[in-house]
């Protein structure tokens, strides 16, 4: 008919549904033709509305050669066409009896000698003068129309939303956010989908200005300015934005000028959609948490512990002075911060706190922000840890343990704290019980968490807190830590070991470079590859490309965005997934894809996604520095480079460093190094201290 991999739009005839999954991924059998050519048995296969034999469609195709199967044609969209046009009063009396339960060969006939072409429109608008034809009953009609809105239903809501350019599987998202209202929702105001999953501003505003929407819009500018407050706090964690900063952002996004800008915040503003706070903008939700937050940690200051608390000296008899003072200080604290780089003794330090706590009879709940730190916290304490979302038992109505069932421990001990954000903070120290102590282990140097705000930097400052500054003899002999301090202390680290070596690359043949040295380094499943960036010849997407192409090659698999997961890829999930237990920055390996689905097994935990799920996973051969916080791997590749100068600080190269246990090697320019080690850490808008301070006086 055509070449392999051109796009042809045809009209087709269904002839056989083969196969349809729930999340709409179906292989149907149908007689298509063009202008061009007709084929009388054609397979189709991809995401499709619910579709039956003899519905007439039109599609978007592309031709495609399945290494089994042959021929194929891969559906990018299908429109169903109104089955019911243009049908002769014999049609119309075959598909009511085919189609529509409750009515036998004789009624449909009765049915459309009375109401003849205006049938289908009598069945749907006014179901109630099918009582004039004899036989009909109040339970025929009934029937009637549970069938016929059963069948027409969700292919009209399909078709509507298609009409306003959504694809199938964003029709079905709409769907399942809004339900059969999805289309009246979306006709009032087309940016209701920035709050269904895996859609944003972006999907909606293409969609809204191809469909004419004026750029200058009330509705548009308000979702705008949600928007632009949405980026803030996900790309950058900025708990809120100051005014002039937002009115930027609404620009940046909608090309409207400063005069309708500043007009357009200020609606936002009286509808309530943002809030002002002096001249700060917050999105409702983050400006409640922080005032929630800072009035948890306040009361956590300010109030006395109850259970007794005494050190004897031989607890701290193998603790060097600085970590003794953890210890001292739970005394009269419930709140107490531990903070050190990585060798200076934390888990050697939270071993001692949580022996001394068992020998006063204490009941200790030991959590970190991963499964994996949770593992390795349990190593080094030899007692149970579990996730925070475990211990605070998170489920589909959210928290159990909170305010008003606090959790049943008399301390708390939180390890890689550095990686929470404000939400995750408040909802830990909302459930410590009245009375009990929480000591909050962490790296306050790290990058500031994935999620918005940096509660930990914030506490250090207010709280107290015990900084480790001494590095262990066997902790010493390793560069990695050597460097990792040296940087810490804004000194260029020095590469000049196997263990810690700097490997120079351009930008336009690195990410092949850096293939070939994963391979020389023993493989993916050694080497974990890290760069600042998401885009650009060295960024997270280039390099992923790079590496699966030279270790899982291939043209098949399953489109996530610019990705294509196949059976064999090393995967990254990319947002909290409570109910799987599979959190951000967790790796995972593919080992079954397909008809819209993806098997991942995340270290023993075997995980199936679909449909919306699926777009939160990325390839993970290589990760952003932010997304790698709380893993460590053996060996670690690390690209920094000039081109990346924006991102460039202390805190990312410290972070990246501290990612390696034996081997980490750097690539790019020793120039991008030097600047990052000198500069400081990035600003994040957070005023959660200003908060604190209001509130001790
Ligand atoms: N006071 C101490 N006396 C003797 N050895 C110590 C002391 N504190 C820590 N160490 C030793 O130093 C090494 C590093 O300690 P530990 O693993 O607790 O550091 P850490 O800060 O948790 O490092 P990381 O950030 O990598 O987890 C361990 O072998 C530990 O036994």
């Amino acid at each position: 008919m055509v070449d392999l991999g051109e796009q042809l739009h045809v009209t087709g005839k269904a002839l056989k549904v083969r196969f349809r999954a729930e999340t709409g991924f179906t292989i149907l059998s149908a007689d298509i033709q063009n202008q061009q050519a007709r084929d009388v048995d054609a397979t189709l296969v991809g995401m499709m509305p619910p579709i039956d034999a003899g519905d007439p469609f039109e599609a978007e195709l592309i031709v495609q050669e399945h290494p089994e199967y042959g021929y194929q044609y891969k559906v990018v969209n299908l429109f169903l066409k109104d089955d019911t046009a243009d049908m002769t009063e014999e049609g119309i009396a075959a598909y009511l009896e085919a189609k529509v339960s409750g009515v036998g060969p004789k009624l449909s006939k009765r049915i459309v000698d009375f109401f003849g072409q205006q049938t289908f429109e009598v069945i749907e608008l006014e179901p109630e003068k099918l009582l004039q034809v004899p036989g009909v009953t109040r339970s025929t009609i009934m029937k009637v129309q549970a069938s016929w809105d059963e069948r027409h239903g969700e292919r009209k809501l399909i078709t509507g939303l298609q009409s306003m350019g959504l694809s199938i599987s964003q029709a079905q998202r709409a769907i399942k956010q809004f339900g059969s209202m999805a289309l009246e929702v979306l006709k009032n105001d087309i940016y209701a989908l920035t709050e269904v999953e895996g859609l944003g501003f972006q999907t909606a505003d293409r969609l809204a200005l191809e469909k004419g929407m004026v750029p200058t819009d009330p509705r548009r500018l308000m979702a705008a300015a949600v928007y632009a407050m949405q980026q803030a706090m996900q790309q950058a964690g900025h708990t809120y934005l100051p005014k002039q900063r937002a009115v930027r952002g609404l620009k940046y996004y909608t090309g409207i000028s400063d005069k309708l800008a500043e007009t357009s915040l200020q609606e936002a503003l009286d509808a309530g959609r943002i809030m002002q706070e002096g001249e700060r903008i917050y999105l409702p939700n983050a400006l409640k948490n922080e005032k929630a937050l800072a009035e948890v940690i306040s009361e956590l200051l300010s109030e006395p512990p109850e259970a007794p608390w005494r050190v004897p000296t031989k607890a701290v008899k193998d603790l060097s002075e600085e970590q003794a003072r953890v210890l001292d200080l739970l005394t009269d604290h419930r709140l107490v911060v531990l903070s050190g780089g990585p060798g200076t003794g934390k888990s050697y330090t939270t071993r001692k706190v949580v022996e001394l706590a068992e020998n006063l009879g204490l009941e200790v709940g030991l959590c970190a922000p991963t499964g994996k730190a949770a593992r390795r916290l349990m190593e080094m304490t030899l007692h149970p840890a579990s996730t925070i979302h475990r211990l605070l038992s998170y489920g589909p109505e959210g928290f159990r343990f909170g305010q008003l069932e606090p959790l049943p421990y008399d301390l708390i001990i939180v390890d890689e704290v550095s990686m929470c954000g404000d939400g995750l903070m408040l909802a830990l120290l909302t459930a410590v019980a009245p009375g009990a102590r929480i000591l909050l282990v962490g790296d306050a140097d790290q990058l500031p968490p994935v999620d918005y705000g940096m509660p930990l930097s914030t506490l250090t400052q207010v709280a107290p807190t015990v900084w480790l500054t001494q590095i262990y003899r066997q902790a010493q002999d390793s560069p990695i830590i050597r460097a990792a301090h040296q940087i810490k202390n804004g000194q260029v680290p020095d590469f000049a070991y196997r263990e810690f070596r700097h490997i120079p690359v351009e930008s336009d043949t690195g990410a092949r470079r850096v293939a070939l040295l994963v391979d020389s380094l023993g493989g993916p499943r050694k080497v974990q590859v890290l760069t600042p960036m998401k885009k650009g010849p060295l960024g997270v997407v280039a390099l992923n490309q790079a590496l699966q192409s030279m270790f899982n090659p291939g043209s098949e698999g399953t489109r996530v965005g610019e990705y294509l997961l196949r059976v064999g890829d090393i995967v990254v999930q990319t947002k909290n997934d409570y109910q799987n237990e599979v959190f951000n920055g967790t790796l995972g390996l593919v080992i079954r894809e397909g008809s819209g689905k993806v098997q991942i097994d995340f270290e023993g935990n075997v995980v199936e996604m679909s449909g919306a799920e699926i777009y939160h996973l990325h390839l993970g051969y290589a990760l952003t520095v932010h997304r790698s916080q709380g893993s460590e791997w053996d060996t670690v590749v690390s690209v920094l480079h000039d081109t990346h100068y924006n991102m460039l600080s202390r805190e990312l190269a410290y972070t990246a460093v501290t990612r390696a246990k034996n081997t980490f090697v750097a690539v790019g320019t020793e120039n991008a190094w030097s600047i990052a080690s000198t500069r400081r850490r990035e600003v994040r808008y957070s005023g959660l201290l200003d908060r604190i301070k209001k509130i001790l006086g």
